[in-house]
């Protein structure tokens, strides 16, 4: 590549309206940073977009549970055929096939989950002001145990497909759905935000989000140096580490995105909460967030964490923080709060979750061969 005179960055990349924002802006950054390349954007239909009716826990079982939105990508990605990947991070699982690799993190745009209302109710409704037996869009089990726990009184009904799609089921006529969750991150990129009645976060009940949620990634071959340092300079420091405690949690804990677990990231230092990871909690004079400058080494990295039954009846949960100094050291926060989260009862938690998996597939297994 670096000897023809404008290589071609070929950028692999799901075909959803969102992933090719996403994609869009990957491709800016990297013109920005590395104008005498070319880049063409290459959108991918995969598996997980196609079958829209089986339930994604369903779907996200047994062989091919890890590459149901990124098989047919990472092969074209193994065969040359791309240069790089952009996913959402929190898509991607924490075991990557061989011979790929995370080649950058990018800066995390809002990671909060979202509450968007049913148009038949008020804008302002909140959580807490939702009729006691609500229904509630959403196909993830982290954001359905957690609200369960809350709200115990609230109901829950699968609502699957890109923003559009889920959006689209709300507002219907006939829909369900008194209000559903998103990621804030999602409605941002796509122009959305305007949707939102309430940020969820530990601040308002304890919410907490999925493990990279809001973060995107890009995958590359193991043994492309040249890509890596290419994206070395739109990778995002504060990031890439906060992400990485997270993943080594969440890789500790084995789970895959069916596994309810919550967390909250945030660096501080000396004066407050820095962004990047968090919005600001500092405002200048007009009410303007202002970023925390500071040298990131000497920030500490605060985690909150929590593991909850899917019927929300037991959790556990956990906060700590450290200084930080690498993405090793982030690694090892995550793994010594996972540590401490199975030791308080998480363990117990997932292995229930674990056994009523397996006996879902019995069942499953034995109703085909039944048919038959
Ligand atoms: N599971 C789908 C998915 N993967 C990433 C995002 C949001 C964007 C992000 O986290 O970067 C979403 C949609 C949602 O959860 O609302």
């Amino acid at each position: 590549m670096a000897s023809s005179p404008n290589p071609t960055i070929n950028i692999g990349t799901r075909q959803s309206a969102l992933a090719q924002i996403q994609a869009r802006a990957v491709e800016a950054s990297l013109k920005a940073a590395h104008p005498d390349y070319n880049y063409k954007i290459c959108p991918v239909l995969a598996t997980g977009d196609k079958d829209k009716v089986t339930p994604l826990q369903q779907l996200s079982q047994g062989e091919n549970a890890k590459s149901l939105w990124t098989g047919e990508l990472e092969t074209m990605l193994e065969n040359k055929e791309l240069n790089l990947i952009v996913h959402c991070l929190k898509d991607m699982p924490t075991q990557l096939p061989d011979h790929l690799t995370l080649g950058a993190i990018l800066e995390r745009e809002d990671p909060r989950d979202a509450l968007i209302i049913s148009p038949r109710l008020p804008k302002e409704t909140t959580l807490a002001t939702l009729p006691p037996d609500a229904t509630i869009g959403t196909s993830s089990v982290r954001r359905a145990a957690q609200l369960r726990r809350l709200y115990p009184s609230f109901k829950f009904a699968d609502l699957r497909g890109n923003i559009g799609t889920r959006l689209g089921k709300l507002d219907a006529e006939d829909s369900p759905f008194s209000a559903i969750i998103l990621a804030a991150a999602g409605l941002k990129r796509i122009g959305w935000e305007d949707r939102i009645s309430q940020y969820l976060s530990s601040e308002n009940g304890g919410m907490l989000y999925a493990v990279g949620q809001g973060a995107l990634a890009i995958e590359i071959r193991k043994d492309d140096e040249q890509m890596r340092h290419i994206l070395s300079k739109i990778q995002c420091e504060r990031t890439t580490r906060a992400c990485s405690a997270e993943r080594a949690l969440l890789r500790a804990l084995e789970g895959g995105c069916s596994v309810p677990i919550g967390v909250e990231t945030s660096w501080r230092g000396g004066t407050g909460v820095a962004t990047g990871v968090q919005p600001a909690k500092n405002y200048d004079k007009d009410g303007k967030a202002v970023e925390e400058e500071g040298h990131l080494d000497e920030q500490d990295l605060f985690i909150k964490t929590i593991v909850v039954s899917v019927d929300g009846k037991e959790s556990v949960e956990y906060e700590t923080s450290r200084n930080v100094k690498n993405v090793e050291e982030a690694e090892t926060l995550g793994r010594d709060v996972a540590d401490v989260l199975k030791e308080r009862g998480a363990a117990a938690i997932l292995d229930k979750i674990s056994k009523e998996k397996m006996w879902d597939a019995k069942k499953k297994l034995e109703a085909a061969s039944s048919v038959k």
